[in-house]
């Protein structure tokens, strides 16, 4: 589905009329930021094209503030903090509309002594997944909806100001608002258009409920595409609100206020090409598709480092909020962590769980390994729920907290099965780390509550 935007003979024939001068060769780090360099356009056409590039292995194994930290096994300090190769995948070169003169196109990871794969690359995680897919003859598209909030403030002023009194885009909850949206319709405008012109497939833009909340829709793709396209508009969209002078966020919970979601609508094809979820059981469902939304619930907990993946991705999780608590399925519900939507051919299932700090390439990497979980062991899947799944008791739940989710993770042996001990070890420094950092963090909540009173 999914074509090369650009080739790299128009590339070639682009920096030749002086079109492109510059280069982007980004790879995807653990927490699904793109990280790379930025090359004269003529020698990344006379070196980089053919041997590819170099970035210091710490990429996968420094925390979100760039420290070097202890535990991973593929990089650090003992090991000299070395390089791993840039492979630039030619089928993601792109325009770049909002940088003049820019292409961009993302790389895999090798090791430079020919031993193979980077590990605990997030694109090469999805791959391995997909491909144990192939094995069963079925391919996973999917489509990720991230929300965010705009502030009229920039990312410089916001920083100075610890992140208090912003200026929300809007000043009341525009979810579905017309009026409300066309206030900021200059930016969400320039978004669509900028990603339409780097090879992506906008559909809409639409409000949401919290203050200066949107949310532009792509075009679902193969989950490989689907990944490369939600990482690219991420980083481009702030780029383009910094140029304005704006600032969004895709926090989970940037306040106390409805939070970001990023919603991943997945579905799974046969070699025909016809959809494997469809058939004659309950809500329409084949066997297979019974089997996958098994799956995916009885993996969500285990997996969900992998959909949430920060501190702050639990505090999403609030009854009453449209993001799940409840490990249930349902048509067309949206109280549910899964809800199946669509018709025919183009019947998925939403996860509802994931927020818009996930890393795409993973949380797909965990719907692929969750549904062949469920076709592989056969799982039966629970009723439907047609009522509010807040409200039941009975549900297993979205775990509560990262130290939750890392132990789940740590203690489980299908994602060691699916992922690798290498993986799941990786993965689980990343949370430690990151739990590590927020339990030496003093916070404004705590000098809030007890500066003075307590
Ligand atoms: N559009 C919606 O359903 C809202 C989702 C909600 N913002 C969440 O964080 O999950």
């Amino acid at each position: 589905m999914s074509r090369t935007p650009f080739s790299l003979e128009e590339l070639r024939v682009a920096v030749q009329a002086g079109e492109i001068d510059t280069v982007v060769l980004a790879l995807v780090d653990m927490q699904g930021r793109l990280q790379g360099k930025r090359f004269h356009a003529p020698f990344f056409l006379d070196q980089v094209a053919e041997h590819g590039s170099e970035g210091c292995n710490y990429l996968l194994a420094v925390d979100v503030d760039m420290n070097t930290v202890d535990g991973y096994a593929m990089s650090s300090w003992e090991r000299g903090y070395g390089d791993f190769a840039m492979v630039p995948d030619f089928t993601t070169l792109r325009r770049m509309p909002w940088q003049p003169g820019s292409a961009l196109l993302l790389a895999d990871l090798a090791w430079l002594d020919g031993s193979g794969d980077v590990l605990a690359s997030p694109r090469q995680i999805l791959r391995r997944q997909l491909d144990r897919l192939a094995e069963h003859g079925l391919t996973a598209y999917a489509g990720t909806e991230l929300e965010f909030v705009l502030f009229r403030d920039s990312y410089e002023d916001a920083w100075r100001r610890g992140y208090r009194d912003l200026t929300p885009a809007n000043q009341y909850n525009v979810d579905y608002s017309l009026l409300g949206t066309a206030r900021v319709e200059p930016l969400l405008r320039r978004i669509r258009t900028e990603m339409a012109g780097a090879g992506l497939t906008p559909e809409s833009a639409k409000g949401e409920c919290n203050l200066g909340q949107h949310e532009i829709a792509f075009r679902y793709d193969e989950a490989v595409a689907c990944a490369d396209h939600h990482v690219i508009y991420k980083n481009g969209a702030k780029e383009i609100a910094a140029q304005e002078g704006m600032a969004i966020t895709f926090m989970a919970k940037p306040n106390a206020r409805e939070g970001n979601s990023c919603h991943i609508h997945f579905s799974l094809r046969d070699t025909t090409g016809s959809s494997a979820l469809l058939g004659d059981g309950p809500a329409h469902l084949s066997t297979t598709g019974q089997r996958v939304l098994a799956g995916l619930l009885a993996t969500m907990q285990e997996f969900s480092l992998l959909f949430a993946p920060n501190i702050n991705s639990y505090k999403r999780y609030q009854p009453g909020s449209f993001a799940p608590t409840a490990l249930r399925w349902g048509v067309d519900n949206r109280t549910c962590a899964l809800r199946v939507v669509g018709h025919g051919q183009g019947m998925r299932v939403e996860n509802r769980v994931p927020g818009a700090d996930v890393n795409p390439y993973l949380a797909i990497a965990g719907l692929v390994a969750g549904a062949l979980h469920g076709i592989d062991r056969e799982l039966e899947l629970g009723p439907e729920c047609t009522g509010n799944a807040y409200d039941d008791g009975e549900a297993e739940r979205v775990p509560g907290t990262l130290r939750d989710a890392l132990a789940l993770w740590e203690n489980s042996t299908v994602a060691r099965d699916a992922f690798g001990p290498e993986v799941v070890a990786h993965y689980a420094n990343q949370a430690r780390v990151e739990i590590a950092a927020f339990d030496a963090a003093v916070t404004d909540w705590e000098l809030t509550r007890g500066f003075e009173r307590l």
